[in-house]
């Protein structure tokens, strides 16, 4: 469903994505692995818009949407979650939430409050706090339920364990597990390989801007040289 074929992006006049090709298909979670600055963050920023400077192709169900407005990228049915939790501190969980709201789509399952609180039950605990009286763990949660809210069909999530207590980890895990449970799909960005492994159908490894390997997970074990030359350990 998410067709990436050869994309170039910059910043400026620095390169740094050198043709990345990748593909998620229907009700698939797949995870972009790579180090600090590999150019994770940067892919998936080209395929939301927020990289203007970008070459190469970006199909969304067959259409390229590569230079399109973000806004247009959104409502194609593509939901992202950044990395940095972008949270609004002075309203509730529950208004939170409703800023993030979008029509029902036909592809795609639509979620009601009821339905996320279930699905997040520390937020629902939580639904008249403030955002910014939430932990670290629980704004991340609140992100990836206000994307949700937006019914989308794929959800791009940038390292969703990236700094977040243990026991928030394994919650990831399982909003993972039931968001493909849906039906949606995922593109995950991950340096932690447990947690990609735990969650994700298959691998794409990134360098440099380039893309360096893909496979499953016991492709990957088959060959640690490829763990050792490209991801932490
Ligand atoms: N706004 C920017 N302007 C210039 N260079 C940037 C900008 N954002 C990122 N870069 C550079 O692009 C490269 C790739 O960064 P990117 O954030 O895509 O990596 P990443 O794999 O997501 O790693 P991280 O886990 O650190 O986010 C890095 O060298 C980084 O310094």
């Amino acid at each position: 469903m998410l067709e990436v074929d050869a994309l170039h992006a910059r910043y400026g006049r620095a390169q740094i994505l050198n043709g990345v090709s990748l593909d998620v298909g229907e009700n698939e979670v797949v995870a972009l692995l790579g180090r600090n600055g590999a150019g994770k963050s940067t892919t998936m920023k080209s395929v939301m818009g927020l990289v203007r400077q970008t070459d190469g192709n970006i199909r969304y169900d067959g259409q390229q949407i590569r230079g399109k407005p973000s806004h247009q990228i959104c409502r194609t049915g593509i939901g992202y979650v950044p990395e940095e939790r972008r949270i609004f501190g002075d309203l509730t969980v529950e208004e939170n939430l409703e800023v993030g709201r979008r029509g029902a789509r036909e592809d795609a399952p639509e979620w009601s409050l009821d339905h996320l609180f279930e699905l997040f039950p520390n937020l629902a605990e939580r639904r008249r706090n403030l955002g910014k009286q939430l932990s670290g763990g629980e704004q991340q949660m609140l992100t990836i339920a206000r994307t949700l809210m937006g019914n989308p069909k794929l959800v791009l999530l940038d390292e969703p364990s990236e700094g977040i207590a243990p026991v928030i980890v394994e919650q990831m895990a399982r909003v993972i597990a039931e968001l493909k449970a849906e039906g949606l799909s995922v593109l995950l960005s991950e340096q932690n390989l447990h947690f990609a492994r735990l969650v994700s159908d298959r691998a794409y490894i990134i360098e440099k801007g380039e893309m360096r390997w893909d496979g499953t997970f016991a492709d990957l074990d088959a060959q640690p040289e490829i763990s050792n030359s490209y991801l932490a350990v």
